[in-house]
């Protein structure tokens, strides 16, 4: 099975909650809940890939934080080899440059949307984390 490395941005703010990516209809795993981001190519590591993909999905620039989780999934046609982070700062608002839509979702929230398979770890970790430190 074909594999890929992917990497995707967990972009949270107290006052918004997760920003969240739908999919579109031409793209695979159409109308399903993403973390913006996207492969890594040859040459990049995980930082530089994340960096580039948001740049060109969302338009603003981010610093990438510490790791959430690293899963492989394995999709009927594709075996996805998922990390996400931390986004730890951004420049500027994010806009929807290839997504369908971009939501601003609550922590109560996060687990009501349709998400790709692969990311309900994440989802969960996350979750986890902000429930334990509600002060930040
Ligand atoms: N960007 C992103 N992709 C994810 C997530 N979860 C998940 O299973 N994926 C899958 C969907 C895709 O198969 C692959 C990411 O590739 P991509 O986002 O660059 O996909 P793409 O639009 O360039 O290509 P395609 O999927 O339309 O073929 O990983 C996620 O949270 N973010």
């Amino acid at each position: 099975m074909k594999e890929i490395e992917v990497v995707a941005a967990v972009i949270y703010e107290r006052e918004r909650g997760f920003l969240c990516a739908l999919r579109g209809p031409k793209m695979s795993l159409a109308g399903l809940w993403e973390f913006p981001g996207g492969k890594v190519e040859p040459g990049e590591d995980h930082k530089q890939a994340l960096k580039r993909e948001i740049k060109e999905e969302l338009g603003c620039v981010i610093d990438v934080g510490e790791p959430i989780v690293s899963i492989t999934h394995d999709y009927e046609d594709v075996r996805v080899r998922l990390h996400t982070y931390w986004v730890t700062q951004f420049d500027r608002a994010p806009i929807a440059k290839e997504h369908e839509q971009l939501d601003w979702v609550s922590l109560d929230n996060l687990l009501k949307l349709d998400w790709a398979p692969a990311d309900i770890p994440t989802v969960q970790k996350v979750l986890a984390s902000k429930q334990h430190n509600s002060l930040s």
